[in-house]
């Protein structure tokens, strides 16, 4: 098991992971492929691109390697790129929950959207056999919760984002 230390130390580049994508500014390919799932709605919709894996699987693994080489832990590195990962692909996973439930791209889906790219990190950790600490990742949530929500109003007022959640 992760120490706490360690715990926030993988966790943080599943925040940049999960922050970079918006850069692009809307534009990318994609992940769908406009495909549209059984129920006749999009599979994923348009907010989930091939750019904007790429782009937060680098910023994420950039972050995971400036912690790992401060820490001298490979650890963190390997820890840092799953965490990353598997943010993008929580993030994707609530799109495709919010496509079902026939949402539309952007549409508020209170708690999911603050907490998916969260939810993804932690799970794809455990997966790959490593477990964070339990403690600190519950305390984690509300301040993860609230840092979404602040970057996101902060990302809506520079028009990087058309909605602040
Ligand atoms: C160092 C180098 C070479 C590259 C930079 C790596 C880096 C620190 C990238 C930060 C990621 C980034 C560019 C964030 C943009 C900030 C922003 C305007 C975000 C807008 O909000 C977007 C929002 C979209 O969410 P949604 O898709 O789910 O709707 O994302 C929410 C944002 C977060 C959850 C947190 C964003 C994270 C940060 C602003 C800080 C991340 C940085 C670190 C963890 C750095 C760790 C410390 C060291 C010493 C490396
Ligand atoms: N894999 C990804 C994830 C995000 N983004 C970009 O980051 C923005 C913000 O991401 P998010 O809020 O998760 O997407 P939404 O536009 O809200 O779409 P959805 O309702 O499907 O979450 C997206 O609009 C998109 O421009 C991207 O290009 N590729
Ligand atoms: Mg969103």
């Amino acid at each position: 098991m992760l120490t706490p230390t360690e715990t926030v130390l993988v966790l943080l580049p599943a925040l940049a992971a999960n922050g970079s994508p918006v850069l692009l500014g809307h534009r990318g390919t994609p992940i769908d492929g406009g495909r549209r799932f059984i129920d006749g709605r999009p599979l994923l919709g348009p907010g989930k691109t091939w750019e904007g894996l790429a782009l937060g699987t680098l910023y994420g693994s950039i972050v995971a390697l400036l912690l790992a080489s401060l820490t001298c832990r490979p650890l963190i590195l390997w820890g840092g790129i799953a965490a990353s990962l598997g943010a993008l692909i929580g993030d994707m996973l609530a799109a495709f929950i919010k496509r079902r439930l026939g949402l539309e791209r952007g549409a508020p889906a209170p708690v999911l959207d603050q907490l998916d790219f969260y939810s993804g990190a932690l799970l794809l950790l455990y997966t790959l056999g490593l477990v964070v600490d339990p403690l600190t990742a519950v305390l984690l949530a509300p301040a993860v919760f609230m840092l979404h929500r602040a970057t996101n109003i902060a990302a809506n007022k520079l028009r990087l984002k058309q909605v602040p959640w």
